[in-house]
């Protein structure tokens, strides 16, 4: 197509629409400011506590109330990536954040999928087993730990859940926030418990006898009142090893666990249900 120059009409509708541009982005700058120095204050007040200030519970909750009333041209994924840069920075603000991820090298799927959440300013450090992610998380180098999603196939070494030294650490998040079928998932361990976000999903560890059956184990469950939306079982030596996840946020005081006909049964912690992306 030959370059016809614009005319001076559209010139002038060009000048108009970026003169509104600037206006707003001159509004969403002051309620960025605006909005930092309401953290600033959160961080400052003695109500939240020292530790980690990350509460991926919370940031689950105002990403749904967002993409509930979202509508126009804007897709859904972007709102998301957006507001993940505005949580970190909040997180900054508060203090220091550091990531530790197991995966085998920085481009792989797991290392790609905290990048994307923590963003690309975050401190990220590849460690190549689960034991030395969560090692640097209990020795306090790191805010959080990234390790993949449990599955059934895990070894010895894989089976990070299998050991994870509650209630010191615990999964609080799940990733990635917005659905991706058929991509890696993993879950975020942190050094305080997870907070709820209105739709989460429980973890149960249960250890049960030797020979239990699949189908026992989630009767149980269900017979105990807490129907397992997914149920991996592994077996380890002597030891039958079910990872339950329950609808909804389960307390460790919840009547329904002493139901259970095993001693053995720990809550891993939770996580905020993902939410769909746009639909095609
Ligand atoms: O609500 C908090 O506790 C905050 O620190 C604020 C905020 C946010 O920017 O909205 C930031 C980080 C947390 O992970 C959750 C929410």
């Amino acid at each position: 197509m030959p370059d016809i120059p614009p005319t001076a009409p559209a010139e002038a509708e060009i000048a108009a629409l970026r003169a509104e541009i600037d206006a707003i982005d001159d509004a969403m700058h002051d309620l960025l400011m605006r909005r930092s120095a309401v953290v600033a204050r959160l961080a400052g007040s003695r109500a939240k506590g020292s530790g980690s200030p990350v509460r991926p519970g919370r940031e689950a909750a105002v990403l749904r109330r967002l993409l509930a009333r979202h509508a126009g041209p804007l897709p859904r994924a972007r709102v998301v990536r957006i507001w993940r840069e505005v949580f970190m920075a909040s997180i900054a603000i508060q203090g220091e954040f550091s990531v530790a991820v197991h995966a085998p090298n920085p481009q792989s799927g797991h290392a790609r999928l905290a990048r994307e959440h923590f963003g690309p300013i975050a401190a990220i450090r590849v460690h190549p087993t689960p034991a030395r992610a969560l090692a640097a998380l209990s020795g306090g180098e790191v805010s959080v730990a990234v390790l993949p999603a449990p599955a059934e196939t895990d070894g010895e070494e894989a089976a990070w859940w299998a050991h994870l030294d509650v209630p010191r650490l615990q999964v609080v998040a799940r990733l990635p926030f917005v659905t991706d079928p058929g991509g890696p998932g993993a879950l975020v361990v942190g050094p305080v418990p997870a907070d709820a976000s209105g739709e989460d999903r429980t973890l149960l560890l249960v250890e049960a006898e030797p020979s239990a059956a699949r189908g026992r184990i989630a009767q149980a469950l269900a017979d105990a009142g807490l129907p397992a939306a997914a149920l991996l079982v592994t077996r380890a030596g002597e030891e039958t090893l079910a990872l339950a996840e329950i609808e909804g946020f389960l307390h460790p005081e919840d009547a329904r666990l002493a139901a259970l006909p095993w001693a053995r049964r720990t809550i891993l912690g939770a996580y905020a249900v993902p939410v769909v992306g746009d639909t095609p």
